[in-house]
């Protein structure tokens, strides 16, 4: 498999703070990858370097061949738009709208006209069992209900990566694992790289591959168990 994503010797300081020093990382095209390690070393700021949602003060990041940190604003928002989901601990939708609004959202930003980004959008629904939820307030469903519907807004764009960050955090077990199930299952449907980012070691089992961030540097590589 090719190396889709990369950072090299990533840098990225908050004032005195050091997240980042010099952080490498490669993801394969495919790749499910699991970012673990102890709170504030850095992974959420990997993360967001890779992701293109800002820029590293010093080193590389590379998306599908091109430098991701030489972009401008717009074209790091563009690229955000196209190619990348997100997936937060806290769904992060939009409390005003509908679960189908919500999942529309991103196809309306990035220009899809209004019937066909709602033809897409309800796709998603019977695809992660949300059928009958499409017009529910988001602020009605259950946890694992608005982490299904992030997930939906997050597979709309059908994204070449996913990020995931904390996704399974604010859930209960088995709950986080019917979410995980459908996380990992649609990905390799899809052909999606995904990169979570998680303390929970029963998440990480997920993945093909994990890395532990020390210190802001990536510092160890394991193969995970499965
Ligand atoms: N916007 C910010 N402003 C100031 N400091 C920040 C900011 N974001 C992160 N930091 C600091 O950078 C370091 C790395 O933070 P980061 O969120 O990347 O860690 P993390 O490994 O994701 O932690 P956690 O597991 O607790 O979410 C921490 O010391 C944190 O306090």
């Amino acid at each position: 498999m090719s190396v889709l994503l990369a950072a090299r010797g990533v840098r990225k300081a908050f004032g005195t703070t050091d997240a980042l020093r010099g952080a490498d990382l490669e993801v394969r095209d495919g790749e499910i990858l699991a970012v673990m390690g102890p709170s504030g070393s850095g992974k959420s700021t990997l993360l967001h370097c890779l992701a293109g949602i800002f820029p590293p003060d010093e080193g590389e990041v590379w998306f599908d061949g091109n430098r991701v940190d030489r972009l401008s604003e717009a074209g790091r928002t563009a690229l955000r738009r196209t190619a990348f989901g997100f997936v937060f601990q806290f769904g992060q939708l939009v409390p005003e709208l509908d679960a189908l609004d919500n999942v529309a959202l991103p196809l309306l930003l990035g220009g899809v006209r209004r019937g066909e980004a709602y033809a897409q959008a309800a796709n998603w629904f019977p695809r992660l069992g949300l059928s009958e939820l499409e017009h529910r307030r988001t602020g009605e469903l259950s946890g694992g209900q608005a982490q299904r519907v992030a997930l939906a807004r997050a597979l709309a764009v059908r994204p070449k990566v996913i990020f995931a960050d904390e996704p399974t955090g604010s859930l209960d077990t088995l709950t986080g694992e019917q979410v995980m199930d459908l996380l990992v299952d649609v990905a390799r449907e899809e052909g999606a790289t995904v990169i979570i980012v998680t303390h929970d070691a029963r998440v990480a089992a997920y993945a093909d591959r994990e890395v532990v961030v020390r210190d802001g540097l990536v510092s160890d590589f394991r193969a995970a168990a499965r």
